[in-house]
């Protein structure tokens, strides 16, 4: 099954396009690694799939339903945003309370799965404590505790591992890896290629609002290539180049070109 579909989906900001006519169609179960320069429309095509803004034109499904449908599409999804919403003034429990409360889930089970999720991303010496005293990366693993709580199909992870230390981001790499192998569909924006290299199955380079390659990450390596051994950041670089036509690979074969 396909968990995200769209056609043609764009968005237009005054005379910004920052989404220009994207059709993406991603199977259910893939890490998908999304790539691109900074605005490049990354954040506004997460947006759009999860309903916070509307396209201008353009169409997209998630699980069938369509984006328009924004009570059916809050139970398919989970968003982590760069910011993620938190009110300062509660507690991390309290915070979780309150989502529990906002979707109605089940108060056992769902206390569970926060006690287990807690453990894992060693949070029990914050979660009685008032978020406004929290680190980002305190922050950031809370904010993935609460897009977990009701067992979401599809995860969109917009620089997960920001502000996290080394132990913090391994673990969360881990729990993401798992939550693949459950069958959960994962979109994943980060700009530390390695990350993307490491879990992405398919791979998809954003430029100017558009999709300018798609992949799986050995197979985008293998078509850049030319002799040397060429890494996902050589890619990266070749395709969002500012060449008439990006999608036809490198032209300029030392990597020098004009801006
Ligand atoms: N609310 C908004 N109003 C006006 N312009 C916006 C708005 N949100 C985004 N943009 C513009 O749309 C374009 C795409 O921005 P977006 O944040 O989607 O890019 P991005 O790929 O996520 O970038 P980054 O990697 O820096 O986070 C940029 O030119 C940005 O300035």
């Amino acid at each position: 099954m396909v968990a995200i579909e769209t056609h043609d989906l764009t968005k237009q900001y005054g005379t910004v396009l920052a989404v220009d006519d994207l059709s993406l169609s991603i199977p259910e179960g893939v890490v998908y690694g999304v790539l691109g320069p900074n605005g490049a429309g990354k954040t506004t095509m997460m947006r759009m799939l999860t309903t916070l803004t509307k396209p201008t034109s353009g169409s997209a499904r998630v699980m069938g339903d369509p984006i328009t449908d924004r009570l059916a599409l809050v139970e398919h999804i989970g968003y982590l945003p760069e910011e993620p919403p938190l009110f300062d003034e509660l507690s991390g429990h309290e915070q979780l309370d309150y989502i529990r409360g906002l979707r109605d889930l089940p108060l056992e089970p769902t206390q569970e799965r926060i006690e287990s999720l807690v453990d894992a991303l060693d949070l029990e010496d914050y979660i009685d404590r008032r978020i406004a005293t929290y680190s980002k990366g305190t922050r950031q693993k809370l904010a993935f505790v609460q897009i977990l709580l009701h067992g979401p199909d599809v995860l969109f992870l917009d620089e997960p591992t920001e502000g996290l230390d080394p132990r913090a981001a391994r673990t969360l790499r881990t729990m993401i890896d798992d939550l693949a192998d459950e069958g959960t569909t994962i979109i994943l924006s980060s700009h530390i290629l390695p990350i993307v290299e490491e879990h992405a199955d398919i791979v998809g380079v954003i430029s100017n609002g558009q999709l300018v390659a798609e992949g799986a990450p050995s197979e985008l390596q293998r078509r850049a290539e030319t002799g040397k051994k060429r890494s996902l950041e050589d890619v990266f670089l070749e395709v969002t180049q500012e060449l008439p036509d990006a999608t036809q690979g490198p032209e300029d074969e030392s990597g020098n070109h004009d801006e």
